[in-house]
């Protein structure tokens, strides 16, 4: 699995020299991605399509915050998958943590979510939102007790982290077949940064092995089943599926 391990910063800006020390990312003057501090948001560039604009996590404003305050609550397809319905709040590892953002959405729900992600510049993004989450007047306390996150890679750390969810969620990158200029830019910078996740099958396994309940996996619409196993219950949305193998039924 493709990992960027090299990028390209300011090495004289201390800050991200700290970040990437942290996360092992060695600096490379031809590196493809660079990291950037813009309005104080760990930012990441693809330095040759300047035009796609900068991705960075974002949990107090923008998108997600719109998702909190307008998105539907407990009655959002992502809610009723993880068992929110019910009336519980189920603990979540988030295998796949991405840019934090379905983690996100169950956490402003009640859930207590850990985020496991494996990629060290999406970590390092994800570090960051989470920094300035805590800090936010409006969200940063229920952010703190609800939502953290493991740099790791799920399929070796699952068993280690020393807890037992309720439910394991999994939305590993699905190999697009969307013509590129279709995917918002964003998600273009990102999707080449990350590339697809061959090896997700081999996530089903472990995340039925630790979840107490059940595992939710978000597949594309047109997506075969992880591993080739079928889920008990599918809840579909406009371009993606919820796949929910339902281990024992939520307490009620
Ligand atoms: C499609 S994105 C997830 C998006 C996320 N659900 C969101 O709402 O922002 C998939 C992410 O999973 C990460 N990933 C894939 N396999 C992983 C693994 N085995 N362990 C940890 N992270 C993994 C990838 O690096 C990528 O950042």
């Amino acid at each position: 699995m493709p990992v960027t391990q090299s990028i390209f910063f300011d090495s004289s800006d201390t800050r991200i020299a700290d970040i990437c020390a942290r996360q092992q990312l060695t600096f490379d003057n031809e590196a493809l991605f660079e990291l950037v501090f813009e309005n104080d948001c760990l930012t990441l560039k693809k330095r040759d399509e300047p035009k796609l604009g900068g991705i960075f996590v974002d949990f107090v404003s923008g998108a997600v915050a719109h998702r909190r305050k307008f998105g539907g609550g407990r009655g959002q397809a992502i809610a009723k998958a993880v068992g929110l319905k019910q009336g519980e709040n189920p603990s979540v590892v988030d295998g796949t943590a991405g840019l934090g953002r379905d983690a996100f959405v169950l956490a402003s729900l009640g859930c207590k979510v850990t985020m496991v992600e494996r990629h060290p510049v999406v970590a390092a993004l994800l570090e960051d939102g989470l920094r300035r989450g805590y800090e936010d007047s409006e969200i940063g306390d229920w952010l703190q007790q609800r939502l953290s996150m493991v740099h790791a890679s799920s399929l070796e750390a699952l068993p280690e982290l020393g807890l037992a969810p309720d439910v394991v969620y999994l939305d590993p990158m699905y190999p697009h077949r969307e013509k590129s200029a279709l995917v918002k830019k964003e998600m273009r910078v990102f999707q080449s940064l990350v590339g697809a996740d061959l090896d997700a099958d081999g996530l089903l396994a472990p995340a039925l092995t630790l979840a107490g309940m059940r595992v939710v996996v978000k597949r594309p619409d047109y997506a075969e089943d992880l591993d080739g196993v079928k889920p008990s219950a599918v809840i579909a949305t406009k371009k993606n599926r919820f796949d929910v193998y339902v281990k024992a039924a939520m307490k009620s």
